[in-house]
């Protein structure tokens, strides 16, 4: 099979031509303009998270989304937004270029609007299948890209791609004011950088937790890869231990690699807290996974944008211990919703555990607080509501407000 020939391709209609002036489409029945996310897709972590809930979420806000995968995996079998067109295409490898036509082709053929990329990988396709088709391009910072893995050559490649690629993109989101920071220390212009937060949806029911008698399970969420500093977890429940501390561990997520599995789960043997971690792997139920643990324990080491793990914790309710790291600091209020300690510090990290545990934070108050936190700065609609803002100044359509009056809203309904 050639390899860029569509795995899974979902109906697109036809092109339907909207404009500033003609709004409603040549059919007079009004028609949602759509954006074409073009993404990596083979994992199902944050930045497809994300794509996810746009899909679900951007609707609401008056675009319609469509996805092209460059590396198909999980992310098609994962997604909520199972009504949103995916079309698969496998690049051979990340210089196979034939995928810039298909992109151009996908994109002329379902009507779409703007491109949307949020990878290096899919910033390369997605721009020059822009500008093939004279679209504007949008580009998703999920995180630094320069400090994305431990991989140098991987990391020097992708952003020397990243630069090139955003050179010609009508606007940057990105997830974090750090990583807003970040991108302008690359010497992008303000006036093409927009912030705007990651969110992620309430938990039905979400009530502050009450503290648990008895031995604690903490959760540590993620695509298990070095960056993330598990290692550095597993030495502080070494630390609490050798203390009479006993706490345990449920990871939940998958390995990046075969051998970092083999790596983590030898090393828990060897610090002797093999029997006190539990391996869950990929699950389509982190929810309910956080529903049996008593905090999320993030120690990423660096790289982060802002974890969808962290406002998932807290919207759950469960107080965050995490590093500073980029966005995640912008999440937990230290000493409020939990705490943040240094990348790499065992010895930090095992002292915050500690001190949740016999009580220095409030627990009952801390999960209040990661409720309300998360309610009011990291909802996935506010988040969609901003995306869509980026969109209709690009194209040049009157804002929200405007838009919901000429629809007949009265202007006290209309949002502000
Ligand atoms: C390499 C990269 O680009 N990292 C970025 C990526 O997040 P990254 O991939 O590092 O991970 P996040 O913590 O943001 O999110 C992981 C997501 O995967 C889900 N999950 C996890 C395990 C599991 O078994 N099942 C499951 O569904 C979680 O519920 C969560 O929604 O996007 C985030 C959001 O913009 C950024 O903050 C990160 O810096
Ligand atoms: O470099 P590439 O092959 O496009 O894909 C990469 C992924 O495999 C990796 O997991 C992610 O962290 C990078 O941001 C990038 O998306």
């Amino acid at each position: 099979m050639n390899s860029l020939t569509p795995i899974t391709s979902v109906m697109i209609p036809p092109l339907r031509v909207l404009t500033p002036e003609d709004p409603a489409g040549v059919s007079g029945a009004k028609q949602l303009p759509r954006v074409l996310h073009v993404i990596n897709g083979e994992h199902y972590s944050g930045a497809e998270r994300v794509q996810d809930l746009l899909a679900l979420r951007l609707p609401d806000h008056g675009f319609e989304a469509g996805f092209v995968a460059l590396k198909p995996g999980r992310f098609g079998s994962c997604r909520r937004s199972v009504d949103t067109p995916l079309e698969e295409l496998a690049m051979r490898s990340r210089w196979d270029l034939r995928a810039v036509g298909r992109v151009a082709r996908a994109a002329q053929a379902g009507g779409y609007q703007i491109i949307h990329a949020h990878t290096p990988r899919s910033a390369m396709v997605a721009a020059l299948a822009a500008r093939q088709l004279e679209l504007p391009f949008v580009y998703h910072v999920h995180s630094p890209t320069s400090r994305d893995s431990t991989r140098w050559l991987a990391n020097l490649v992708n952003g020397r791609i990243e630069r090139l690629s955003i050179a010609g993109a009508a606007k940057l989101i990105t997830v974090s004011p750090t990583l807003t920071d970040h991108m302008k220390s690359l010497g992008v212009p303000d006036e093409r950088l927009r912030c705007v937060l990651n969110g992620v949806p309430k938990v039905a029911g979400a009530e502050p937790r009450k503290k648990r008698e008895g031995v604690w399970t903490l959760g540590m969420v993620a695509l298990f890869r070095p960056r993330k500093g598990a290692e550095v977890l597993l030495e502080a429940l070494a630390l609490l231990k050798s203390k009479g501390q006993d706490v345990r561990l449920s990871a939940i997520g998958p390995f990046e690699t075969p051998d970092y599995e083999e790596h983590l789960v030898s090393l828990a043997g060897r610090l002797g807290v093999g029997n006190s971690v539990s391996w869950i792997g990929f699950t389509e139920g982190v929810g309910a996974e956080l529903d049996r643990v008593d905090a999320l324990v993030l120690p990423s080491l660096f790289g982060e944008g802002l974890p969808m793990v962290v406002l998932e914790a807290m919207a759950a309710g469960l107080p965050v211990i995490a590093t500073h790291c980029e966005g995640t600091a912008e999440a937990v209020a230290h000493r409020e919703t939990g705490y943040l300690v240094e990348p790499s510090s065992v010895s930090q990290l095992a002292g915050a555990i500690d001190s949740l545990l016999t009580g220095e934070l409030d627990y009952e108050q801390a999960s209040a607080r990661s409720i309300a936190r998360h309610a009011e700065r990291f909802s996935d609609d506010a988040m969609a509501a901003q995306v869509a803002e980026v969109y209709r100044e690009l194209l040049g359509l009157p804002d929200a407000r405007a838009e919901s009056i000429a629809d007949g809203l009265h202007p006290s309904e209309a949002p502000v």
